[in-house]
């Protein structure tokens, strides 16, 4: 006996406490149905842990607890507690009673479990009974229902009667446990594999970044320090230019204001020569009247010196010989007097003519000089004039040379918006090196839309007006340098810029300047060119100053032809030729004055010698006349008286011979006077003109002073820009100020650094893109992938070790499942025989092959029939059956507790008593709590329990005797 005792409060219909203590082998319980028999059997079940509430009948845990009934009120708690004989050790444990409790709170829900008093967990409940047979799904426990289903089962359900009876359970549980670790661990294993494999993708690509970002850090941290020290250079170098700029604007102000100082001087200068030659003017005219009147005084006295000499003449008739000498003498005195003079003056005019003809001569010479000058000058003039003239034309029609695009011009078409030429205007300076950088594209068409394109296109057919490219506004995609490339371009010698930024135009063609000009380089020289292409790999196209280009590529356009001009380059040109032009104007116009003047000059002094000629050749018989005149009166005198004394006599004042000699004496110094004037009127007009001339050089010098100065602005702005944005660059990019940066300044060849940033650049470029956060990531990966490999490893282990334990178990299960299979057959034949009373059955696997997994089919033969399929059988016999296979485990392994529940209620009364008396057979092996309601099997217990419900819906239990058993069913059962 290995139930003692079962003790129930609150559990179903057992309101009250009741307990039902064993003290036989066999024991029933009888009583009428719903009195609450089965109830007892699910108390059972529920402590040994039985979790399922559809196989407790009840549709929740809590329909255990008693719900009440029409005089009772339902209970908070249900609790069973089974009481085992374990003196034989059929629990693995050293206690010799073991005591298992189950409570169910209704409130709260909770369960609570005891072994021996003690709280445990479920757990625990279920392996202490797991070896006895007692278990959950244990066949120890039997119903009506299992029996019936039994027959009726597939061989692949029924399996599970015989793997309980071979304990195979419990390795069937642990080999699903493991079989469920073996997934886990699978599918832990797929996702490592996953994540392993994501990884080992992902390290290979990241270490080459890594290494990449490596190198890219120590390049960008070895660029840094350098650049730091050649921006602060920079700095240095441009502080210094801006010195100097300074210095030279200061020097060209002082120039200036020298110039302009010299100007006004000058200018005040040829006002007052101006004012002087007026002055001269006027002093020129009083003298010419004052001339005017001493000629008339002169002409009045000669007439009264006529007059006079008619008078002596016939005075010294008609005089005595000493009024004829006195008359005589005076009147050679006279003669003498007038001789002297006219000598004198013919001296003097000969003196002046030896001057004048000096002065002509010097004269003849500096006029051929002039002419020559002037010669060469027009010669010059005329060639500026003749391109001036050539520049005008090309510039009034630049397309003449290109019929197409002149025809398509002329016509006027819809959707022409110009020739690229006339559209982009180059800034001063750069209109070579845009004009070459454009080439053929200048002559380009541009259209509003390709539609535009192809009518024109079509318009050229028609006329057959040549051909011509069309550059379409819609389709045109703008080029730009590349940021990185412009940097590094920036810090070569000689970059200037992009051409885009040396031309304007409207702001609609924006794009299609970007498009033209967008990716040219304008350099200085074409010695820079070389060095700029090739740190840019020769991806741009570079063109100078000058107009020689370095193609992308490297190929290299240069050269000059005699007539160059482009429509781009006319107005440079134009400009240059027409201020040359105006110089060699100027200079023309200097001569042409200046040989006017020394024309003018000649001819006066031609003018002066030739009236000098004539008064020379005049003068000349006067003087031999007066000598001639005195001689003849001295003659006449010394006649009449020999001895007188000529020394005496001496002229008066009022003498009209003194007279006429003091004017003459006058007007010559008149004549003098007015001469010496009008050179100087004439030397302060050349002087005028002289300063005039010195003022328009100044003024043009003031000109060339003041575009240097707006030259020196604008590099001053430059350098200023410059200046500007290599402190940004330090301040934003490396955050120092100059002085810190100044102070990290390496100590270094700077031509060298300068190479060195480019070398860097070049370097760092061609890295192309970097992920800065790889070496990280690589370490991070690379260290999730040695760690996730371990784990890979330790799972890979730890699947092994499932396997092979489940190899184990397997090789366990098919070893007891054939023993217990055999041994079971074995009992079988005998079995059925006791119980039909003859006949055969087998059991028998459905795959013998495969023992882990096969059904059990069983063959039955009972007396008198044919071997058949268990399902043909009545229910009667299909029970019975069942009963026999069941018999046949007990019988192949021992169960220390099996409870029938009315498991022979399908059993006829023959049947019924065959089965209560094999019972019997197990006596002293197992114990039996069967529920029953056929006498035969009562009249077979040793203790018969009577469940009765005397109060409404409330069991309770009572021992009696096998009578009152038989009373306590109902009257269609005792005849069944
Ligand atoms: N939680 C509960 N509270 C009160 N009564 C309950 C509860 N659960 C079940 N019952 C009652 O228990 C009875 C069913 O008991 P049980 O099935 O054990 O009867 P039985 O004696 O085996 O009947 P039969 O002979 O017909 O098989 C029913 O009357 C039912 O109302």
């Amino acid at each position: 006996m290995f139930l003692k005792r079962i003790e129930l409060q609150g559990f179903k219909s057992f309101a009250d406490k009741s307990i039902i203590t064993f003290d036989s082998d066999v024991i029933g319980i009888v009583g009428p149905n719903g009195c609450g028999k089965s109830n007892i059997n699910d108390a059972i079940r529920w402590v040994l842990g039985e979790q399922s509430v559809k196989s407790l009948r009840g549709t929740s845990m809590s329909d255990v607890i008693f719900n009440g009934s029409t005089e009772r009120k339902p209970v908070n708690m249900a609790e069973v507690t089974l009481v085992f004989d374990n003196s034989r050790h059929i629990m693995n444990v050293d206690f010799e009673e073991v005591e298992v409790t189950r409570r169910l709170h209704r409130q709260s829900g909770e369960g609570e479990y005891f072994i021996n008093k003690t709280p445990c967990r479920l757990k625990d409940i279920v392996n202490l009974v797991m070896d006895t047979g007692l278990g959950r799904d244990s066949l120890s426990i039997i119903s009506q229902g299992n029996i019936s289903a039994f027959a009726d089962a597939k061989p692949e359900e029924r399996r599970a009667l015989f793997e309980e009876a071979a304990g195979v359970a419990k390795y069937k549980k642990r080999k699903n446990e493991s079989l469920g670790k073996l997934n886990r661990t699978q599918e832990n294993l797929s996702r490592l594999e996953d994540i392993i494999m994501e990884l080992e993708r992902q390290v290979n690509p990241l270490k080459r970044q890594a290494k990449k970002a490596n190198i890219y850090i120590e390049k960008k941290s070895e660029l840094e320090k350098i650049e730091v020290s050649v921006l602060v250079d920079e700095i240095e170098k441009l502080h210094t230019q801006m010195e100097e700029l300074k210095k030279k604007s200061f020097d060209l102000d002082t120039q200036k204001a020298m110039h302009e100082t010299t100007i006004s001087v000058e200018d005040n200068q040829n006002s007052e020569l101006r004012n002087e030659m007026y002055q001269l003017d006027r002093e020129i005219t009083k003298l010419q009247e004052t001339f005017t009147k001493l000629s008339e005084d002169a002409r009045m006295l000669e007439t009264r010196k006529i007059e006079m000499d008619e008078k002596r003449k016939y005075a010294l008739e008609f005089a005595s010989n000493a009024e004829k000498a006195k008359e005589l003498k005076a009147m050679m005195e006279e003669a003498h007097y007038e001789y002297e003079d006219r000598s004198r003056r013919l001296q003097d005019l000969e003196t002046d003519m030896a001057l004048r003809k000096e002065e002509m001569t010097k004269c003849d010479n500096d006029i051929s000089y002039c002419l020559q000058e002037n010669q060469q000058a027009n010669a010059i003039l005329n060639r500026l004039q003749n391109r001036k003239d050539v520049l005008e034309n090309l510039a009034r029609q630049p397309f003449n040379h290109q019929q197409a695009v002149k025809a398509v011009l002329d016509a006027n078409l819809n959707g022409i918006l110009g020739v690229v030429s006339q559209l982009f205007k180059p800034q001063m300076n750069y209109e070579t090196a845009i004009s070459n950088s454009l080439a053929g594209a200048m002559y380009h068409i541009v259209t509003k839309d390709e539609a535009s394109a192809r009518h024109a296109i079509s318009f050229l057919k028609k006329n057959q007006s040549g051909r011509a490219t069309f550059l379409p506004l819609t389709v045109m995609k703008p080029r730009y340098m590349n940021k990185e490339h412009r940097m590094l371009a920036e810090n070569c010698e000689g970059f200037l810029g992009i051409a885009s930024e040396f031309v304007e135009n409207e702001e609609r063609f924006n794009t299609l300047r970007d498009a033209l000009f967008g990716n040219v380089i304008v350099v200085d020289q074409l010695v820079n060119a070389n060095e700029i292409a090739k740190v840019l790999r020769y991806g741009y196209k570079i063109v100078t100053l000058e107009g020689d280009i370095v193609n992308k590529g490297g190929s290299m356009t240069g050269g000059r032809t005699r007539n160059q001009a482009t429509p781009l380059t006319i107005q440079k040109e134009l400009n240059q030729v027409l201020q040359s032009l105006d110089g060699q104007s100027m200079k023309v116009d200097g001569l042409k004055n200046q040989l006017t003047a020394l024309q003018s000059k000649k001819e006066r002094l031609r003018t002066d010698f030739v009236q000098m000629q004539i008064s020379s050749a005049q003068l000349d018989p006067i003087v031999k006349a007066k000598w001639a005149k005195y001689d003849r009166l001295k003659a006449d005198y010394e006649q009449i008286a020999p001895q007188e004394d000529l020394a005496d006599s001496a002229l008066m004042e009022d003498d009209i011979v003194v007279k006429l000699s003091a004017v003459h004496s006058k007007i010559d110094d008149i004549t003098s006077q007015m001469k010496s004037k009008r050179e100087r009127r004439l030397k302060a007009g050349n002087e005028v003109e002289r300063k005039d001339g010195q003022i328009r050089q100044l003024r043009r010098e003031l000109n060339v002073l003041q575009n240097e100065m707006r030259e020196v602005e604008v590099a001053q702005a430059k350098a200023e820009t410059r200046l500007e944005t290599s402190m940004e660059r330090l301040s934003s990019t490396y955050e120092m100020t100059f002085e810190y940066a100044q102070s990290m300044k390496l100590d270094t060849d700077m031509e060298e650094a300068r190479r060195r940033v480019v070398v860097l650049r070049q370097e760092i470029a061609a890295l192309g893109n970097v992920n800065l956060d790889a070496p990280k990531e690589y370490e991070e990966v690379s260290e999730r992938f040695t760690f996730l490999s371990k784990q890979r490893e330790d799972l890979l282990a730890a699947k092994d070790k499932i396997l092979t334990a489940i190899d184990e178990m397997d090789e366990i299960m098919i070893k007891q499942f054939k023993e217990m299979f055999d041994k079971i057959n074995a009992q079988l034949n005998d079995v059925f025989r006791a119980l039909f009373g003859g006949g055969k059955a087998r059991l028998f696997m459905v795959d013998p092959q495969d023992v882990l997994n096969t059904g059990i089919d069983i063959d039955v033969q009972p007396p008198g029939k044919t071997v058949q399929n268990i399902r043909l059988f009545s229910g009667g016999e299909k029970s019975l059956i069942a009963i026999c296979v069941l018999f046949s485990i007990l019988k192949a392994r021992t169960m220390p507790l099996c409870i029938f529940d009315e498991v022979e209620a399908a059993l006829d009364q023959a049947n019924v008593e065959r089965f209560a008396k094999y019972i019997g057979q197990f006596r002293g092996e197992s114990q039996f709590i069967v529920v029953t309601h056929r006498p035969g099997t009562m009249a077979q217990c040793d203790a018969l329990y009577g469940v009765t419900m005397q109060q409404n819906g409330v069991s309770q239990l009572l021992k009696v005797k096998l009578q009152d058993a038989i009373h306590m069913i109902d009257k269609e059962e005792v005849s069944a």
